[in-house]
């Protein structure tokens, strides 16, 4: 004789044991944080920063729509762990960035939030301390003021976003935004992709795939509708227009770099087909690199000897790069000032000499 649910339900009643809890059955503690309106309070953006942040955003718009022949170049750590390093890396490649203004569009690369393989430090916003205390709300709020304090020496910011709720406390600072190879695949990154304000670039596949990171720009440039949060972080409908400045960024995968002519035309091939426009960002370390920052300055020399040879495929480029080379563990402990605690990055004497050749290679580019 087969049992009816009505049937299970009263003999479990009947049993008379203690009520099985069905919620929060892994869940250790939930802690309200700071709001969005809070932390934007606190630390407001203000007219001269929010100009700068409007016109770069338009200056990378025309650079990935084709109508500025620049390049744009986002340069700086795979992670901000020291705010203090981080705004003298800035300080630094302010006046770098000004000198070659005329051919790159230079962007710091500020990241907070970091996508693990599987786990690992996962950024200052989630653990300042790296300490495993997780004191987000200190995070959010040292995240901003270094974001305001870049802004201030004059360069533009880029980030990638990877919390669905963490562009609100942010992304009013942000000129280029970046969804990374482990989540360009994710619907919910997408939709968010759809309602930020800036350009924002989908990384390709970590198995290399391109086509993800395509239909990533055609979800993004699509009006979405989804759960989010609202200014005063209350649970939210969100409904968005989409966003039309997506692009690809071309990143290696596991079957080894992409970053060969023949890897351009092809991305550049299914853009088309797409009905998008038919230029890259081409990301010279992950698996372009093999994490070597010595093998990454040597992607980029090749990445502007495309470049000085005319190829109009390459709208961007981006650097891993820190004050001193290499990498160390992330910890509490002492660290070497201005190294990186995640992927190896370039000094920044290398990255300035590359920068040069970045320069020189879009005025050769101009020529042909
Ligand atoms: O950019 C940093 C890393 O490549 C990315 O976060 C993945 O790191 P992991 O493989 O060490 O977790
Ligand atoms: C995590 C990053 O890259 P990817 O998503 O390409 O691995 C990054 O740029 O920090």
């Amino acid at each position: 004789m087969s049992l009816s649910l009505g049937d299970d339900i009263q003999r479990a009643t009947q049993t008379g044991g203690p009520r099985a809890s069905t919620s929060d059955v892994h869940v250790r503690s939930i802690s309200p944080l700071p709001s969005p309106r809070e932390i934007l309070e606190e630390m407001p953006l203000g007219d001269e920063r929010a100009s700068l942040v409007a016109s770069s955003r338009d200056e990378v718009r025309a650079i990935l729509d084709g109508t500025d022949d620049r390049l744009v170049v986002v340069t700086g750590p795979c992670s901000v762990h020291d705010t203090e390093a981080a705004l003298d890396y800035a300080q630094r490649l302010a006046p770098i960035a000004h000198a070659h203004r005329d051919e790159l569009r230079i962007v710091m690369r500020m990241y907070f939030e970091k996508p693990r393989t599987t786990v690992g430090w996962k950024g200052l916003i989630n653990d300042p301390g790296m300490d495993e205390s997780y004191d987000i709300p200190r995070g959010l709020r040292l995240a901003r003021s270094v974001l305001l304090g870049v802004l201030d020496t004059g360069l533009p910011v880029g980030c990638e976003f990877l919390e669905p709720t963490s562009p609100q406390y942010i992304a009013d600072t942000v000129t280029w935004g970046a969804i990374g190879a482990r989540t360009t695949e994710s619907q919910v990154h997408r939709q968010l992709a759809s309602g930020v304000s800036m350009p924002i670039g989908f990384k390709n596949a970590t198995d290399g795939t391109v086509q993800v990171a395509i239909d990533g720009c055609r979800a993004a440039g699509s009006a979405q509708v989804f759960f989010g949060s609202d200014v005063d972080g209350k649970a939210a409908l969100v409904s968005t227009t989409g966003n039309p400045d997506t692009h690809v960024i071309l990143r290696g995968g596991r079957g080894g770099p992409n970053y060969s002519e023949a890897d351009i035309e092809a991305a550049a091939a299914l853009l088309a087909k797409a009905g998008l426009p038919a230029s890259v960002m081409v990301d010279a370390s992950h698996a372009n690199s093999g994490k070597s920052h010595i093998r990454q300055a040597e992607v980029a020399r090749e990445i502007a000897a495309m470049v000085a040879s005319g190829n109009r495929g390459i709208s961007g480029v981006m650097l891993e790069s820190f004050l001193v080379a290499g990498r160390q563990e992330p910890g509490p402990g002492t660290l070497v000032y201005g190294q990186s605690v995640t992927d190896a990055c370039m000094d920044l004497a290398t990255t300035e000499s590359l920068l040069d050749e970045l320069a020189a290679a879009v005025i050769s580019r101009r020529k042909q």
